[in-house]
């Protein structure tokens, strides 16, 4: 055992004895080297005593450490990850012709991450005011199938344009480097369309309990269609198997106060111990016909109706393996929305169109031409005529032709009566429709959910201007008076009982030369 034989230590968890379990899976040391294999001799393992350049050691690893980094994700760039199955539960082929779904009982490999927007490595995993997302990537023999999902149920904009205005508003301000409320407030403010985003993050949906108990909601209504090519509309989520809860202000407080890797090390520690984080996933499929309804059902930004859909399950995702190297595994993980097999069309609109282009970009930018042959995304079969580039290449499309069509059987699409022939093609407005806001106030949250909802709300803007605050409150009259008249409340009472200058302790200065 690895256990100390000295201390009984309560509070050892798999995460932190991870190191004592590699040993006892590798019982011998082996031999070291340089990047390059050669041996390492004893003596240059201290360079004190050595010519500091005929110390190979050395120089393999000062200049492989110090440029070791690559550039981040731009968003959610802290989460964790491992390894699975999707197995299906429920027959879904009169709506899709897609291979992973066609038994019941068939399994696929995948991999996911869970993941914090807004925190860079080394940040507050239980930071409040960030979205959370959970996204599988399914190794299926069609391609990979990739289903990247947010902790809301609906989304902030359906303009893409206002991608960077958010991202900013949220951001570090540029001459503070301090994150803004004010700027967050005036971005709310000015895009009333986004409040009903913001009040799910702000009320307990925003908080889970770790990764564990997330819901994952990919957003967008995707088209299905199955083998005669019969089209269906469908809203996919995942449902944690563990219930959804989530932390008080108060528990998230105390917890960040000693380990901001909470969730990373939560989501470890669960799979060592076979508790294996498991997701129902279902899609709601729209009812009517879609173009005979005065709701726009492709609108991200607004929930479904009740009585406009059915929710139908499809299957689970299992985590049972946690992964072997972060960066390898996680880091380099490219979780792409295009990323969708036969059976599964792209949704309509902006949103999405404009998502084809980021994530593929973004994804040449932090990991190169090839992401696609890193070992983590490879698909179980791919064969094109794509060459060389940055490595990884992989066998490069080894002595095949390089250019289609040819005359020497280099690979040949297929063809698929089924697949609807034209792209939807939809109208999208600027409408802005509070009363989601309203319902999702009134309808989803009991009386103390919208307190919490509030403390935060008021907790998070504590420091902004009264002009702002007022038109903020306007804003929340319109959407609901007890909202509005509950968050003035709040924060007159927050701000005559908290004066955050002194919640910072005077202390006797240290003698800075304690030695004299
Ligand atoms: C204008 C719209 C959007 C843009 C431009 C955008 C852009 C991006 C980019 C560039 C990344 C990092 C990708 C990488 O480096 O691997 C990312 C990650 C992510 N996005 Fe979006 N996004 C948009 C909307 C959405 C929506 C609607 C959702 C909701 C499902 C979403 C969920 C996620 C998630 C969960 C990740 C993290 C993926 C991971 O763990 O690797 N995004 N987004």
């Amino acid at each position: 055992s690895h256990r100390s034989d000295i201390l009984t230590i309560n509070n050892e968890d798999n995460a932190t004895s991870q190191l004592f379990d590699y040993r006892d899976s590798h019982p011998d040391a082996q031999l070291l080297t340089i990047s390059t294999g050669q041996p390492v001799y004893v003596s240059d393992t201290n360079s004190l005593d050595t010519n500091l350049l005929s110390n190979s050691f050395l120089i393999d690893s000062i200049f492989h450490a110090v440029n070791a980094r690559i550039p981040a994700r731009e968003v959610f760039p802290k989460g964790t990850g491992g390894f699975g199955y999707f197995e299906v539960t429920n027959n879904v082929t009169k709506y899709t012709k897609a291979k992973l779904f066609e038994q019941i009982g068939k399994q696929t490999p995948v991999v996911a991450r869970v993941a914090t927007s807004q925190i860079l490595s080394g940040g507050n995993d239980l930071r409040t005011l960030a979205a959370r997302g959970l996204s599988v990537k399914f190794y299926t023999e069609e391609g990979n199938l990739d289903l990247l999902g947010i902790g809301t149920p609906v989304y902030f904009y359906r303009d893409p344009l206002l991608f960077r205005e958010l991202f900013h508003a949220l951001s570090r301000n540029p001459k503070t480097d301090v994150t803004d409320p004010t700027a967050s407030m005036d971005f709310i403010i000015l895009n009333p369309i986004a409040l009903h985003t913001f009040l799910w993050a702000f009320s307990d949906f925003g908080l889970p309990r770790g990764y564990r108990h997330l819901n994952s909601f990919p957003i967008h209504t995707f088209q299905l269609y199955n083998k005669d090519g019969e089209s269906s509309f469908v809203r996919f989520k995942f449902l944690s198997s563990l219930g959804y809860k989530s932390f008080s202000l108060k528990e998230a407080a105390a917890i960040s106060g000693f380990d901001t890797d909470f969730f990373n090390r939560d989501f470890y520690n669960a799979i060592e111990q076979k508790k294996y984080p498991t997701w129902n996933l279902e899609m709601d499929v729209w009812l009517g016909c879609i173009d005979q309804t005065d709701f726009d059902l492709f609108d991200p930004t607004r929930i479904w109706p009740n009585g406009t859909y059915e929710t139908v399950p499809i299957g689970r995702v299992v985590l049972n393996q946690t992964v072997t190297n972060h960066f390898a595994q996680i880091e380099q993980a490219a979780f792409n929305p295009v990323n969708l097999v036969p059976g599964i069309r792209h949704p309509p609109g902006k949103l999405f169109q404009i998502r084809v282009l980021a994530y593929t970009l973004a994804q040449r930018n932090r990991l190169g031409v090839n992401s696609d042959k890193i070992e983590v995304n490879c698909p179980l079969y791919a064969n094109n005529y794509n060459r060389d580039g940055q490595p990884p290449i992989g066998e490069n499309g080894e002595d095949a032709p390089s250019y289609y069509p040819n005359s020497f059987n280099g690979p040949e699409p297929y063809d698929d009566p089924a697949r609807p022939k034209k792209d939807l093609v939809i109208k999208e407005e600027s409408v802005v429709h509070l009363e989601d806001s309203r319902r999702f106030y009134n309808e989803v949250l009991c009386d103390t959910q919208k307190q919490r909802l509030v403390d935060l709300m008021a907790m998070t803007f504590i420091r902004v201007n009264g002009t702002l605050q007022e038109r903020f409150i306007e804003l929340l009259q319109k959407v609901d008076s007890d909202l509005a008249k509950r968050y003035r409340r709040t924060l007159e009472r927050l701000n005559r009982t908290i004066n955050l200058p002194d919640l910072v302790e005077e202390v006797n200065p240290l003698n800075p030369n304690p030695f004299q």
